[in-house]
């Protein structure tokens, strides 16, 4: 918590136990074949653009998902500290799963759109077994000063920033590469699958 406060992003390694994550990737590979194409931009302003984001998304419900229970009481958990010990005022969140299929990227972007600003924390967890140097799909985080450095999306690892201040993207992905990603919110918001 202190890192994010300090450096606005802070990386978990063994965030997940392995009891949390067979259940994450097991569920995953279940849904796979339910993704669909992500978009860019809220509401009116969605649009799918392969140029720009290549994965496919699979948007989590806390009640139809309730086989992810130890994961949403994680999140609770991580919720509860931000707002004790940061008192950002979180107060709900939407997550969803992610998969880039082999050359899938996402540009440099901010995970707040223009019409809609309660994304506060972004929480990446990766899913990926066995990734090694070279399979690409590194997340790339940019800095204040505009320099850059890449995080590999090992499995377990959380990666957690501030969604209005830190630019980030990924690299195009050599491999299928899985992830659990999300935003804790300041409103609570049903509408989270209709945003991309
Ligand atoms: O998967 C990642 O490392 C980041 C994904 C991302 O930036 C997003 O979905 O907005
Ligand atoms: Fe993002």
């Amino acid at each position: 918590m202190d890192a994010l406060s300090l450096n606005d992003y802070v990386i978990i390694d063994n965030f997940l136990d392995s009891s949390r994550l067979n259940t994450l990737q097991s569920f995953f590979q279940l849904h796979l074949e339910a993704f669909t194409k992500a978009g860019i931009g809220a509401l009116t302003d969605h649009t799918i653009r392969k140029d720009i984001r290549g994965d496919f998304t699979y948007w989590l419900d806390r009640k139809r998902d309730s086989e992810l229970n130890a994961i949403w009481n994680l999140i609770d958990e991580t919720l509860y500290i931000y707002n004790r010990y940061c008192f950002l005022g979180l107060s709900g969140y939407e997550f969803h799963l992610a998969h880039y299929p082999k050359g899938g990227h996402y540009d440099k972007h901010l995970d707040q759109f223009n019409n809609r600003n309660n994304r506060t924390i972004s929480v990446v967890i990766y899913l990926n077994k066995q990734w090694q140097k070279g399979d690409g799909g590194e997340l790339e985080i940019f800095l204040k000063d505009n320099s850059s450095f890449l995080v590999e999306p090992i499995e377990a690892r959380c990666v957690m920033f501030k969604s209005a201040e830190v630019p980030h993207a990924v690299l195009a992905s050599h491999k299928p590469r899985y992830s659990l990603t999300g935003w804790l919110l300041q409103q609570p918001s049903a509408l989270g699958q209709f945003f991309g």
